[in-house]
């Protein structure tokens, strides 16, 4: 894997994006933040009103219309649901060329899917980010298309990186990758919440629990990113002998807490496979 990560100046590049959900808002808010891209260079579109009032504050402009963001926009993120791709692309194929790149963050969907749909030679490059994009702590990995320049995938490096980290690898790994970054923030949000609630449950007040919980996740993961140690070593350093931290490790040991958690990135993996072959 090559970490891709130049800077230079996007703020004029046009962006739309196809689908305005959860994840294009953290995208937008997330690359508007960065001051990457002038949100009046951006705009969504989607069917549903429903995050309108959402984008407009941000400055994006908000559509309901597919063909006006393919229109305006030179960058086009793919951000509706797996089973919408191929309706979406058919509906704007005829108006998409050797201009535009188009980023497709589906899970699952595969690079020859969506070239198959478009016209012959568009550049397309295949991502899967994760939701902390919005606080600019995304990790995203990038497989460019068949047609696509090396450019085009050090520009969509460049939004992303913006964001958080964003890495270039093979497209047969961005199953597994949705598997575990793509999802991987699910986990964790449940592995914070279970860990105030078993505060609560020795008598912790709500709100104390959730901040020490969520500040220990950040703090564990910023140990790991920032010292390069290994994750075993520094989970040694907190359990004393005899004390109470390997104490919880022979109970979560006991109750199969790595395995659910390499069985779940298994799953995940494996339902992101299935996705893409519907
Ligand atoms: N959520 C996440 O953490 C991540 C998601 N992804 C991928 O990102 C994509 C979007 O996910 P997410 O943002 O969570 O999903 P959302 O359902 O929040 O967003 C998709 C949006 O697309 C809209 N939509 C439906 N039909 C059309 C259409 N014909 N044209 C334009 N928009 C349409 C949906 O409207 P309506 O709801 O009314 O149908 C919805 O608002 C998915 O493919 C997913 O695999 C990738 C990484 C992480
Ligand atoms: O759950 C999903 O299918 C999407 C892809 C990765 C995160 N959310």
């Amino acid at each position: 894997m090559a970490s891709t990560s130049e800077t230079c100046c996007t703020t004029d590049l046009k962006v739309g994006f196809m689908g305005a959900g959860r994840m294009a808002y953290a995208i937008t808010r997330g690359i508007v933040n960065a001051g990457l891209v002038r949100p009046s260079n951006i705009i969504v579109s989607d069917p549903s009103p429903l995050m309108k009032n959402e984008f407009e504050e941000l400055g994006v402009a908000f559509t309901d219309d597919n063909k006006e963001v393919v229109a305006r926009s030179q960058l086009i993120v793919l951000s509706v649901k797996p089973n919408m791709v191929k309706p979406v692309l058919q509906e704007v194929s005829s108006l998409i060329s050797k201009d535009n790149i188009i980023v497709s963050i589906a899970a699952g969907i595969k690079l020859a899917t969506i070239e198959e749909l478009l016209p012959s030679g568009t550049r397309v490059v295949r991502v899967m980010p994760n939701t902390p994009v919005l606080v600019q702590a995304g990790a995203a990995v990038l497989a460019p298309g068949s047609a696509a320049n090396p450019r085009d995938a050090q520009l969509v490096a460049q939004l992303l990186s913006s964001v958080g980290i964003c890495e270039q690898a093979s497209e047969k790994l961005l199953d597994a990758v949705t598997g575990l970054s793509g999802s991987g923030p699910a986990y964790a949000f449940a592995a914070i919440e279970a860990m105030a609630d078993g505060g609560v449950k020795m008598g912790l007040p709500r709100d104390l629990a959730m901040k020490l919980a969520a500040q220990t996740m950040l703090g564990a993961a910023k140990m790991v990113v920032e010292t390069g140690r290994h994750p075993g070593q520094l989970k040694d350093e907190v359990c004393s002998p005899g004390g109470t931290t390997i104490t919880a490790m022979h109970v979560l040991e006991k109750n199969g807490f790595r395995a659910s958690l390499i069985d779940a990135v298994e799953a995940a993996t494996k339902r992101a496979e299935e996705l893409g072959q519907q």
